[in-house]
């Protein structure tokens, strides 16, 4: 039986969170919204921990826990959500025996993980973990995982829709690890889109010596590439009606034949296919073939764009933004400032993970630290006349200023110094200086 979890939480947006990612991670959860309601089935004994926010309407969390202990009553481990400058209550109420407490806003994965060490010492029936999420927290990530690796067991046709970098190809990878058998299958991806008709022909089937202009020599095609692995057809919604019609044949007769070559070769593929089109509406237009629709189609798994998914906003930035400053050696960074927090989620994404991850890249370059601001995150923050603080002083802009135009002329050039230097009419001694008295790290 998964252990059980009591819930002390009157706000319903919080309350709710915490029982959907603590139902996901296993638990059995029992949500009350008053003092008095959990009081009663506090008394009856057998949780394995027990989260409790500290303002309730009917009695503080601190009350309560207080008077259950004083009642001879035996409790879980409570863990105490406590607001902004509650940290008084909360190290009393350590004081008192309370196990832990988390401050508002604090990061839910850390919670969870209190929550399991807490549940493990009391008797060992932590729900086991099913793993890090990889496709993100928000409920529809979850089931989505959760769907994707019961569709790799099956090996089934998979088209895999959604915007543009909401993370097909990511959801692709995944499909294929979760599969059946050793680490070692190929997965090899294409994007139909990128590539004129006859290009796209060589790249999916090779060709043979001499079949065309410039074909020195025979080359296997991304079909042979992925026998016996995954081949992931990217954009297949831009593919041109003659390669519909190849590519079905091929999907049909499990065989393919090198430009320029009589010999059939069979292949032993799985086919995952992605686009950011309506295929639907390009069937119903002529524009795909119908037949073709139904062949790649047998599973349709649908990608939704971030900004319907607001948790995992802040999840994938406070991961982007911990490998980031890994790969930058910006050790110096401690996340995001509460501004940046909500000019994130304010943001509507457009362009989802890639964007996110594209904001938080440059937000790592450009930030001075100690923590990353909206300004460091958008451009249109940064505009000269818009300081992000109102009072900023002058002196503290300009340096903005000259620290934000330096990393880009160093981006420019690829962190070459000499070339950044001449570029900005300076020596390259003088950038060296400019660059350690406004804390931009020196490429490489
Ligand atoms: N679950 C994830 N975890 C980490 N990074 C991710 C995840 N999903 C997407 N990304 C990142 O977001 C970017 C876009 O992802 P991906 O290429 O999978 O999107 P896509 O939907 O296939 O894009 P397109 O439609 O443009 O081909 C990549 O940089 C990828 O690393």
């Amino acid at each position: 039986m998964s252990a059980r979890l009591c819930l002390i939480e009157d706000d319903p947006i919080m309350g709710e969170s915490l029982q959907d990612r603590f139902t996901l991670e296993g638990f059995q959860v029992d949500w009350f919204v008053t003092a008095a309601q959990a009081r009663e089935h506090l008394r009856g004994g057998g949780y394995a921990a027990a989260i409790s926010d500290i303002r309730l309407p009917d009695q503080e969390g601190d009350a309560l826990y207080l008077s259950l202990k004083r009642d001879g009553q035996v409790l879980p481990p409570f863990i105490f959500i406590t607001g902004h400058g509650a940290i008084e209550t909360a190290v009393q109420l350590l004081k008192e025996g309370a196990a832990d407490y988390v401050t508002k806003p604090f990061d839910l994965d850390e919670l969870v993980t209190k929550v399991r060490g807490l549940a493990e010492a009391q008797g060992g029936d932590a729900p086991a973990e099913e793993g890090e999420p990889l496709l993100g927290i928000a409920p529809a990530m979850r089931r989505l995982e959760e769907r994707l690796r019961r569709l790799a067991r099956a090996g089934a046709g998979v088209l895999i829709t959604g915007e543009s970098g909401v993370g097909k190809e990511h959801a692709a990878r995944l499909l294929h690890q979760a599969g059946a058998g050793d680490g070692e299958r190929p997965f090899v991806a294409v994007n139909c889109g990128a590539l004129t008709e006859s290009l796209l022909e060589a790249e999916l089937f090779g060709h043979e010596r001499g079949a065309f202009t410039g074909a020195a020599r025979a080359r296997r095609g991304v079909f042979e590439q992925a026998q016996g692995g995954t081949l992931f057809l990217d954009e297949i919604g831009d593919m041109s009606p003659a390669m519909q019609v190849r590519l079905l044949r091929a999907i049909q007769e499990r065989c393919i034949t090198r430009v320029g070559g009589e010999t059939p070769i069979p292949v032993d593929i799985h086919l995952v296919s992605a686009t950011h089109r309506d295929l639907r509406a390009l069937v119903e237009s002529g524009e795909f073939r119908e037949d073709l629709y139904y062949r790649i189609n047998t599973v349709q798994v649908r990608i939704p764009p971030l900004r319907e998914r607001p948790e995992d906003i802040l999840w994938f930035a406070a991961r982007f933004l911990a490998e980031a400053a890994a790969e930058q050696g910006r050790e110096d960074l401690q996340g995001l400032s509460g501004q940046a927090q909500e000019a994130l989620l304010e943001h509507h994404w457009p362009g989802n993970l890639r964007e996110l991850r594209h904001a938080i890249d440059r937000a790592v370059i450009l930030a001075e630290g100690p923590q990353v601001t909206p300004a460091d995150l958008f451009d249109d923050r940064d505009e000269p006349g818009l300081p992000d603080e109102a009072g900023q002083g002058l002196t503290d802009y300009l340096r903005r200023c000259e620290r934000a135009h330096i990393v880009q002329a160093l981006e420019a050039h690829g962190g070459h110094m000499a070339r950044t230097a001449a570029s900005l009419g300076i020596s390259r001694k003088n950038l060296w200086e400019k660059m350690k008295k406004l804390g931009v790290k020196a490429p490489g």
